[in-house]
């Protein structure tokens, strides 16, 4: 019989036969959903024998939503992630300018899921076009609810960037001078705020400890933000020295902390030497906790690194109410939708997160075997066979069954 994952005191539990919600996602996500559903229920079946199953339950959101209801991100979607827990989606969706918000940042802000987790590291054969793939290991730690993602904005020439500018300009003169061509200024706040920080560092900070990590890196453009992200450099020491006791490094500011014999080195650096120090030194950075515009870069950049985003998975969690909902770093990549063309990867190692999560670690550990065994056999998707020697070239839904084939 089916059951509901539950949390009680920051546990999970989580019954032989769970009901999960998923959103098969827009473009290319009827492709990679299929394949990966199908990696899923094969890992569970080879890790526990039968003994545990998933019921997979559609929930609607993006095109196919609007197409059934007429609405594109139906209450019903919310209250369903709410009541069971943990869910997996597919991309959707955004147009570029007017239309409609973002159903990704939507989900996040509306279920709270402040943090955007997403690993980045190499699987051996995964052709990189950087020397040393293998030196990248790292976990990004993303704010998700904050930053210009409130989507705070006023269009150029409208009534209302034309209200708010005269509130400017009677308020805060010296900052409307500031802007060069007001007349034409489209115009975003960005809020970054001390709560939204300390419980995203928070949780950079244990999960280091927790997985053993060297180090968290706050990564920030407080240089030029002095009040947004560089506040939440400094707030991020704070939560470091006045909830886990951190010391100063030499003087300051990095700090260390020590907890049951581990230690973890709390550090910063400005977003742009960052871009350029994980070309050259990647092994610098361990568990990375940033703001959300720049952890949206930072995890595509990061992932080009061990073979694109084809492969990157990620998480959007609330580490106090447990809801988590699980899915891929990549977009709906429109020009490959319908052509079961597209890396399913991401999709699927998106899942064995889900798995790590739910406590089914040999779930998980099935189908990073069979994702390993299917590239280094170099049955593939086309962004890893463009640039292998002697390549096969495989489907989307092949190279799930080849992921299966080497569970
Ligand atoms: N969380 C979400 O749901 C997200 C949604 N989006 C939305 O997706 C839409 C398209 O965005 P776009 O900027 O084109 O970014 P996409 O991530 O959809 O695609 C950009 C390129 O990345 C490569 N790519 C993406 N997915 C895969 C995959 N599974 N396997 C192999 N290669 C892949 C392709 O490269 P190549 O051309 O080299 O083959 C593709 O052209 C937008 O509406 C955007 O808002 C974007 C990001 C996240
Ligand atoms: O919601 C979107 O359209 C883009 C989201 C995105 O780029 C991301 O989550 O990395
Ligand atoms: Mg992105």
């Amino acid at each position: 019989m089916s059951e509901k994952i539950t949390q009680n005191n920051g546990k999970l539990n989580v019954p032989n036969n769970p009901v999960i919600p998923f959103i098969e996602g827009d473009g290319i996500g009827p492709d990679i959903w299929a394949a990966a559903k199908k990696v899923f229920d094969a890992a569970v079946e080879k890790a526990y024998n039968g003994e545990r199953k998933v019921e997979w339950k559609e929930i609607f959101a993006g095109e196919k939503s609007y197409n059934k209801t007429g609405e594109w991100l139906p209450e019903a979607t919310f209250a369903a992630i709410r009541e069971y827990l943990v869910a997996i989606k597919g991309p959707l969706t955004t147009p570029v300018g007017g239309g409609i918000r973002s159903l990704n940042v939507s989900l996040r802000q509306e279920l709270d899921l402040y943090t955007c987790l997403r690993p980045v590291r190499w699987y051996n054969g995964v052709p990189s076009p950087v020397k040393a793939p293998n030196e990248v290991d790292m976990v990004i730690f993303r704010e998700n609810t904050e930053d210009i993602y409130a989507g705070i904005e006023f269009e150029a020439k409208s009534e209302e960037n034309k209200k708010f500018q005269s509130l400017l300009k009677e308020n805060f003169p010296d900052r409307y001078e500031q802007i060069r061509f007001p007349e034409t200024s489209g115009l975003g706040i960005k809020p970054v705020s001390e709560e939204g920080t300390e419980r995203l560092v928070r949780g950079a900070i244990d999960y280091a400890f927790e997985h053993k990590r060297e180090s968290v890196t706050l990564v920030h453009k407080g240089n030029i933000m002095k009040f947004t992200e560089g506040a939440f450099r400094d707030w991020g020491y704070e939560v470091a020295k006045d909830q886990y006791g951190a010391k100063d490094l030499d003087g300051g500011p990095w700090q260390t902390i020590e907890k049951d014999g581990h230690k973890i080195i709390v550090k910063d650096v400005i977003a742009d030497a960052f871009l350029q120090q994980i070309l050259l030194r990647p092994t610098e950075y361990d568990v990375v906790a940033t703001m959300n515009l720049n952890g949206d870069y930072v995890s595509d950049a990061l992932a080009a690194m061990v073979g694109g985003i084809g492969i990157a998975p990620g998480a959007n969690i609330n580490y106090d109410s447990g809801l988590a909902l699980f899915e891929a770093t990549h977009g709906t990549a429109p020009k490959y939708a319908g052509m079961d063309k597209v890396n399913p990867g991401s999709e699927i190692l998106s899942g064995a997160m889900m798995f790590e999560h739910i406590g089914w670690k040999e779930a998980a550990d099935a189908i990073v075997r069979g994702l390993e065994g299917a590239i280094a056999a170099k049955t593939v998707t086309y962004d890893f066979e463009r640039q292998m020697d002697d390549a096969t070239l495989v489907k989307c839904s092949e190279f799930g069954d080849h992921i299966i084939k080497h569970m």
